[in-house]
């Protein structure tokens, strides 16, 4: 199987977590693109979707979900995402495709957390894929170099725009062993929106699609 087949593995074994008459949350991403390419049959049984980006919402609309806002939703029992990485604890990197923001709001909003991914995800320590900060714009150099400061090499990701409006710094060299602490720590620099550490609110299931089959955690 390759990458593409495991996230689709992966994506299937995330439909058992929808409920009727229910709002779901939706992710942004290749491998939650797998999940809403799946939903067209439970678009009837789905109350409405809340999504963490323009790209997803629009690809809910073209099969019939409805799209509501978050502030509209009274709850969202499950929120579906993928990650960039996920360690054994389930924290993870996300905002490889810059919506780490919603993604946070929505996961702070959902009661169970959802990720799926293929096996090349799982990682030991977090922080070989870049981390991604929200920055707003005028912040940007301000916030590289308190990022610096904090032993890790920031990249600016040109020519995006987040659907926030702001820019991505992503940060190279760092070895996560701390994951909450760094989380706080780069979200006390002024400017940032957000950073794509979910370590203060991890993943509470992990559905990791390998070439040996379906490991949930
Ligand atoms: O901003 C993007 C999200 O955090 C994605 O969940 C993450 O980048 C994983 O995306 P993919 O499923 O394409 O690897």
């Amino acid at each position: 199987m390759d990458q593409q087949q495991l996230k689709i593995e992966a994506a299937k074994t995330a439909l058992k977590y929808i409920q009727d008459d229910e709002i779901i949350g939706i992710g942004t991403g290749s491998t939650v693109n797998c999940f809403i390419d799946l939903l067209e049959p439970y678009k009837n049984r789905i109350k409405a979707a809340v999504s963490s980006s323009e790209v997803s919402t629009q690809r809910l609309k073209s099969i019939g979900i409805e799209v509501i806002d978050l502030n509209d939703a009274d709850s969202v029992p499950v929120y579906i995402d993928g990650a960039d990485e996920s360690n054994t604890s389930l924290e993870l990197i996300k905002g490889g495709g810059g919506a780490l923001t919603r993604e946070k709001i929505i996961a702070a909003v959902a009661e169970k957390f959802v990720c799926i991914a293929d096996e090349s995800k799982y990682v030991e320590t977090l922080g070989q894929f870049p981390l991604p900060v929200e920055v707003l714009p005028m912040a940007r150099s301000h916030v590289a170099r308190e990022i610096v400061k904090l032993g890790g090499n920031p990249v600016y990701r040109a020519g995006f725009t987040t659907d926030n409006n702001n820019v991505i710094l992503d940060i190279h060299s760092l070895e996560i062993n701390q994951a909450k602490a760094l989380e706080s720590k780069i979200n006390q620099i002024v400017g940032v929106v957000a950073n794509g550490l979910f370590a203060h609110r991890p993943a509470d299931h992990l559905i990791l699609a390998t070439k040996n089959g379906i490991k949930e955690y």
